[in-house]
Parts: structure tokens; sequence; C-alpha cells
């Protein structure tokens, strides 16, 4: 690998286009080499505004470019099975935005073929478990300070979503986080899932079932509840609260400043979207992620954070999920044994 990473960027959207400023500003030891978007002139707009950075047309030349070391896909969830499988074809480490796939096969033909190449070459982009917060949270979880956790609840509200949300998208686009924040701070797979619809919001577009409350329930029978609302028309709120035999412990109560601005108003401030709430988490985990491709040809692992397994298993979930929202019933995950990989 050279000093410096040079890194594709595919898909210069919302979260593309702020990973490329990232990269560009704040990441050691890499940089953006090459940008792709379906629409070409944004991708060609982007790289003239980048030193040394060309715009390439198709995304799987740009896979395939002599000259990219590795690949940061920031497209939309569909087309990340085939980019996916051109980056392990051409041996190219790649950081996949969540979701893996949309689809429980298609991760699963992914997290194959990965192991088939017998080197870790996909990441996924669960950025939460690199926020401050939620690493404090499973730093106390594991030191047993509150005895074992019992129960999670979670709250994850949104102040609007694209129009092109619909209810499926509410559990595999947004209540997928809590899918992995639960695995990844109880330490173990989501075995059952049922969502509650309670009366949907007025101001939702309709047909829109939001908010949308989730149970789960894990391999060793604890419980995690979530209450889903993306259309709440205020702010960007993400809490976590876990309950312990000896305690609990709660993150995301934005209380860094208390401001006591008016007679009977006090506050502080709230994050408006998820690029402020969660921008030190990006910012970690990308920089994580180049330091360990940097290293990854000599240990055939070229991850620091979650890979295909977290995004299969979490692809599993919310397809139970989705499965739940229309029948109200609790659906059981299926997923095949990890072992069997
Ligand atoms: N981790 C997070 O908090 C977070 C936040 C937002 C979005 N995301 C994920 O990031 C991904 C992108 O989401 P977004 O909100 O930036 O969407 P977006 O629609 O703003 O951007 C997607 C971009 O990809 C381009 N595109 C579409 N198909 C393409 C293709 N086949 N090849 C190349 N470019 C293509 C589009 O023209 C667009 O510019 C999604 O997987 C989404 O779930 C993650
Ligand atoms: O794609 C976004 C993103 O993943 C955010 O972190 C989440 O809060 C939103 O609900 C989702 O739509």
């Amino acid at each position: 690998m050279p000093n410096e990473l040079r890194i594709a960027v595919l898909g210069v959207g919302m979260m593309g286009a702020d990973h490329v400023a990232r990269i560009t500003s704040k990441i050691a030891g890499a940089r953006v080499a090459v940008v792709n978007d379906y629409v070409v002139d944004s991708a060609e707009h982007l790289a003239a505004s980048i030193p040394g950075c060309r715009a390439v047309a198709d995304p799987l030349e740009a896979i395939a470019d002599p000259e990219v070391d590795a690949v940061l896909l920031a497209t939309p969830g569909p087309t990340h099975e085939k980019q996916l499988l051109a980056c392990l074809e051409h041996g190219k480490p790649v950081m996949c935005e969540k979701p893996l796939t949309t689809d429980v096969e298609t991760s699963l033909a992914v997290v194959k073929a990965e192991a088939e190449l017998g080197k870790k070459l996909i990441q996924v982009g669960f950025m939460r478990r690199f926020d401050a917060e939620y690493a404090e949270l499973k730093q106390l979880i594991d030191s047993g300070d509150i005895g074992r956790a019992l129960v999670v609840h979670c709250a994850h509200r949104n102040p609007a979503v694209p129009p092109n949300f619909d209810s499926a998208m509410i559990v595999k686009d947004s209540l997928v986080h809590e899918v992995d924040v639960t695995r990844f701070l109880l330490d173990e797979e989501i075995t059952s899932v049922q969502i509650i619809k309670p009366s949907a919001n007025a101001h939702a577009p309709a047909g829109l079932q939001d908010p949308q409350v989730a149970l789960f329930a894990t391999e060793s029978g604890r419980h995690v509840d979530a209450e889903v609302f993306v259309t709440t028309g205020v702010a960007y709120e993400v809490r976590t609260e876990v309950v312990g035999e000896l305690g609990s412990a709660m993150i995301g109560l934005d209380v860094g400043l208390v401001r006591k601005s008016a007679p009977g108003v006090w506050g502080g401030t709230i994050a408006p979207s998820f690029k402020e709430r969660f921008g030190q988490a990006y910012d970690t985990e990308i920089q994580r992620w180049v330091d360990a491709v940097k290293v990854g040809g000599e240990t055939g692992n070229y991850i620091d954070g979650p890979g295909a397994w977290d995004g299969y298993a979490a692809a599993a979930v919310c397809a139970a999920g989705v499965k739940s929202l229309e029948t109200g019933e609790r659906v059981a995950v299926e997923m095949v044994d990890r072992t069997s990989i």
C-alpha cells in the first residue's frame, strides 16, 4: 500500500460528499483519488475542487482502476451488492455505507464471496460503534459495573426523511442502527422481532407507518425496545438506555450545554441531523478504516469495525422486522450458522 491511500468514493450525494470532505480535510494518510456518481456532472464538479482527483463515469471502472487502493461506497443500498462483489473481484478493501445490501439473500452471497477469498475486505458503516458515548456505554457494560445488562430502551428520531422513504425503509434504513447497536452492546444475536404500529403521525406522508416500536429478543432472552420516529419535524435524537442488574446507564441526552434563555424555558442544543450528532463517529470510523487497510496486506484483515457478517445479521433481523410490520406478529430471525461459512 502506498503511504497515502488512494480512495475512490462511489456516490457523491449527501453521505458521499460528506465523506469526501472528511477524507480531504481531516483524515491522515489518505486522499480521494477518484469520485463517481450516477449523475456525472456532480462527480466532475466535485473532482474539480479536489487536487489530484478525477471523475470516472462507470462505477465498476472506478473500482478496477489500478490507481485506486480502496473504495468507499456511498451509493444507495440497492446498488451495493454489485459494487461490493466487484470490489472483492479486484481485491479492493471497501467501506460500505449501511446497509450491506437490501435483502438477506444478497447479503449472504456477499458474506460467502468474501469468505471464499479468505480476506476481510468489507467494512460496514455502522458508525455508532465509533461514537464516544456508545463506546463508553459498551465499556461500562463489559466492565460488569452495572451487572448483567437485561433490558435496553432506545429512541431514534429524525426530523424528516427523503420523500422515497416507505414503512419498510424505516426498518431497513433507520431501525437497522438499533439492530447493530443491540448486537454490539450485548454481544449476541437477535432471535425475534416484533413491530408495534402506534397511531401514525398525522404530519407524515400518507401511508407511512411512523412511528414504529420494535421489540427484539436476544439469544439469551434479553429484551430491547426501540421507538423509531422519522418525521418528528423537530431535530435528531438518538438515545439508548441500558438497564443492568446493578444499575442503569443512558446516552444521547444532549446535555453538553444547558441554557436558561427565557422565563419558564430551559434547554441546551440539539443536533439537527446525523451529520452533526455522529460527526465524530464518522471521523473515527474512516480514520480507523484507513489505518486498518494500510496494514491489511500483512494480516489479510482490512477492517477495524463491523464486517460483512454484521451486515448480513442486520439484514436478517430487518427482514424479520419487515415481515412483522405486515403481520403484527413476533417473527423469528432466520440466519445461517456462522461456522457453516
Ligand atoms: N451511516 C449513516 O448515518 C448514513 C446516513 C445517511 C445515509 N447513509 C447511507 O449512505 C448511502 C447513501 O445515502 P445518501 O443519503 O447519501 O443518498 P443520496 O441519494 O444523497 O446519494 C446517493 C448518490 O449515489 C448516486 N448513485 C445512485 N446510483 C448510483 C450508482 N449505481 N453508481 C454510482 N452512483 C450512484 C446518486 O446519484 C446520488 O448522488 C445509503 O446506503 C444510505 O443508507 C448512511
Ligand atoms: O440513512 C439514515 C442514517 O442511517 C441515519 O443515521 C438514520 O438516523 C436515518 O434514520 C437514516 O435514514
